[in-house]
């Protein structure tokens, strides 16, 4: 074991309702927004398919040329009450918006920065808009801030000097003030989202990262705090040098989910984050670059994580003119099609404790003790099989649409069972409800 004295400190899983609820939610939106929307992935004429939020590297553009953009977010569309309504008619339960990205734009009015909204033709504080539109609609709202800042001078990527040392004691100064500024300008704010967080500078910064989580928690009781904002002081990240996750959620899913059938995830708090492209988080123009998942595939990705007590974290990316592209308005309407009939599927459950089978998930509610079935995958048997543990027994089986009905069960074995579809409509993803009941 090494000696860590900036590791983990609170015991987890954290069992406060704060956390209680995160964990609850399940489903959440993230929201990449920033000056990036405006050229959305093309630079004078030229698509670069990279993540458009990182267009800035890609096409080579000069800082200054790029901090110009500021002065072309007017954003005429921007409308945060629909987007609240977008989000709550899809199902999410909370959601995650880039305060600052990387390129150090902030949508709020900084005292420690001129680069933010205050200096755009907008100049209200947009923030706080989205802050109530989402707060009024009773969804959870969290901060995602880039420690990394390509604007700020003093970012360093490495600490090999002096020079480099003071400049990035400036740059954590910054860092803390801009952040205590968010938890108490924002004291709805429930998390913080942090990223940005790879560079050999972070890493030599533990004892700062840790004692910066205790501050924000003092100033914002049950605030939650992803692994991503953390290192140890031997620049161990995510997880201390002695494996404890950093924390209070490990936030290392990024753009893939672990194994269908991997148990370790279920010992601990999780959250994938998800976009709906193959890889543009920030809005790009052109969508036909790459894959785009369809509303399937991310209500199977959701179900896959609840499955296995994660979060589901799915992107948004607003355009530069405050607009939600068609595309996005229609996955968000799909999901929450699925969601009006599914959602007891996935709302306050985590794993049911079952062995995984082919046709899709089981999730699990410990307060209703009800299990639900998934179904994605038709089997070419035509029938359902369940495994349960010899000490239980299939009591009930019912469609979440018909739960008065029962559906036929055929016990083939001690442990095993078919549940017969005859009365399914299996065209789209359905639950069944099981009542396994103790054999004592
Ligand atoms: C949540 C996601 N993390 C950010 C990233 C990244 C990244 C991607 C490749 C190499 C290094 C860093 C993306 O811009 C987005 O904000």
């Amino acid at each position: 074991k090494k000696d860590v004295e900036y590791g983990q400190y609170n015991g987890l899983p954290r069992q406060d309702q704060a956390m209680q609820k995160w964990r609850e939610n399940r489903f959440g939106q993230f929201i990449h927004w920033g000056l990036y929307a405006i050229p959305g992935g093309i630079w004078e004429g030229k698509t670069y398919p990279y993540a458009s939020e990182f267009l800035r590297g890609s096409a080579k553009i000069a800082t200054s040329t790029w901090d110009s953009l500021i002065y072309q977010f007017d954003i005429p569309k921007y409308n945060p009450k629909e987007w609240a309504a977008i989000a709550k008619n899809m199902g999410v339960k909370y959601v995650t918006i880039t305060t600052k990205h990387h390129e150090g734009f902030c949508l709020w009015p900084s005292e420690y920065t001129d680069f933010d909204i205050e200096n755009t033709p907008y100049k209200k504080d947009l923030l706080r808009e989205f802050v109530d539109a989402y707060t009024a609609v009773g969804i959870d709202v969290n901060f995602y801030y880039s420690v990394l800042d390509w604007h700020h001078p003093d970012w360093r990527y490495d600490i090999k000097s002096d020079e480099d040392r003071a400049a990035f004691e400036r740059l954590k100064q910054f860092t803390k003030n801009q952040l205590v500024e968010l938890v108490t300008r924002y004291p709805e704010v429930k998390g913080l989202w942090f990223d940005g967080t790879w560079d050999n500078s972070w890493k030599k910064s533990g004892q700062f990262s840790y004692e910066l989580e205790k501050l924000l928690k003092n100033k914002r009781p049950g605030l939650i705090v992803n692994s991503r904002m953390r290192a140890d002081e031997h620049g161990s990240r995510h997880f201390d040098s002695n494996g404890i996750l950093m924390g209070d959620y490990e936030s290392g899913y990024e753009r893939r989910l672990p194994n269908p059938t991997d148990k370790e995830v279920l010992t601990r708090d999780w959250e994938c984050c998800m976009t709906i492209p193959e890889n543009q988080w920030g809005y790009h123009k052109d969508w036909s670059i790459s894959h785009v998942k369809s509303p399937l595939e991310l209500i199977e990705m959701l179900v896959q994580c609840t499955s296995q007590n994660g979060n589901f974290l799915l992107n948004f990316g607003p355009m530069g003119n405050g607009d939600i592209r068609p595309e996005e308005r229609e996955v968000a309407k799909e999901i929450g099609e699925w969601m009006k009939v599914n959602s007891e599927a996935i709302y306050g459950c985590g794993p049911a404790d079952l062995e995984k089978q082919d046709w899709g998930y089981y999730t699990y509610n410990e307060k209703n003790g009800k299990v639900y079935m998934t179904v994605f995958n038709n089997p070419v048997l035509g029938k359902y099989k369940i495994r349960l543990p010899k000490s239980h027994t299939l009591k009930k089986a019912s469609l979440i649409t018909k739960q008065v009905e029962s559906l036929e069960i055929k016990q083939i074995s001690p442990t095993d069972y078919f549940i017969i579809p005859d009365k399914i409509n299996n065209k789209k993803p359905f639950v069944i409800i099981l009542e396994i009941v103790d054999r004592a």
